[in-house]
């Protein structure tokens, strides 16, 4: 649950991501099916071969699209059907920062998640400060996102989530394009976060440190369980696969 405190922060916790039986078509296709897992973990990464449903679970688990069957709840809620409750209990990190920023300047973009959430205009700016101070990066309140790289923008991104402070804050590879210290950089400040993080990632190594892994093949669950279990298994698969020219089969 997340919860303001007298000086006006908030504080998140850990979720409960509860689903079951899940399945979802994209264009009468399945693409999602016989989704069943329960977790409390608070760093949890997605991994899976192109096309194996990453993105679309992300999507469900922000709420930003409704199963086509099963059930998925989050913290007791379902998103899908409760705006008000996804906005608080979500975040979502996407993969181009130009897809998800809409303002021209840094304090307006911080700012807008939290008029959504129902701050007063001044009550957003002050938490806008507040996220801007928290993360070092002050100077940037009134600069037009227009003169930020694409690390920076991803960063102003991070922030505009992370001031909304939801209890599940979803990235879905929002690392990859970006050199290695901007990473390095990204990856610190996501370890102040106090809430779950779940991570798309096709880079086992961004997920040594996790508690559990999720892999999807096919739409399907291949296994989930603690990383030094999971990710052994999907790495040794992933060498072999590469080995093989499974690239060449087109779909029918
Ligand atoms: N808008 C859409 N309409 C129809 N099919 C879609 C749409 N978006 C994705 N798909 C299909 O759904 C399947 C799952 O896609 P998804 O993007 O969830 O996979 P992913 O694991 O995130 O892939 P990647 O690693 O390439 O990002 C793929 O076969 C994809 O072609």
């Amino acid at each position: 649950m997340t919860r303001r405190m007298s000086d006006g922060a908030t504080q998140t916790s850990a979720s409960h991501i509860a689903i079951s039986d899940l399945g979802h078509d994209l264009d009468g296709r399945p693409v999602l099916e016989g989704i069943s897992l329960e977790t409390r973990a608070r760093r949890i990464g997605v991994v899976g071969r192109n096309g194996s449903g990453k993105s679309t679970l992300s999507r469900l688990m922000a709420g930003l699209i409704a199963p086509s069957r099963g059930s998925l709840r989050i913290n007791g809620h379902d998103l899908a059907a409760d705006r008000k409750a996804a906005l608080r209990e979500v975040g979502i990190l996407f993969q181009n920062p130009d897809h998800q920023i809409i303002f021209p300047t840094v304090i307006e973009e911080i700012s807008f998640g939290l008029r959504q959430q129902g701050m007063k205009k001044p009550e957003a700016e002050a938490a806008a400060d507040r996220t801007l101070e928290q993360f070092g990066k002050a100077a940037w309140r009134d600069a037009y996102v227009t003169t930020l790289s694409q690390g920076q923008k991803q960063l102003l991104c991070l922030m505009a989530v992370s001031a909304m402070a939801p209890n599940l804050l979803i990235l879905d590879e929002p690392f990859s394009g970006l050199d290695i210290p901007t990473k390095a950089q990204l990856g610190r400040a996501l370890t102040l976060y106090r809430g779950t993080l779940m991570q798309v990632t096709h880079d086992p190594r961004e997920l040594e440190h996790y508690d559990e892994i999720l892999w999807l093949d096919q739409g399907r669950l291949r296994m989930h369980g603690a990383a030094r279990e999971v990710l052994p298994v999907y790495v040794e698969e992933m060498t072999r696969a590469g080995e093989a020219d499974d690239i060449a089969q087109l779909s029918p």
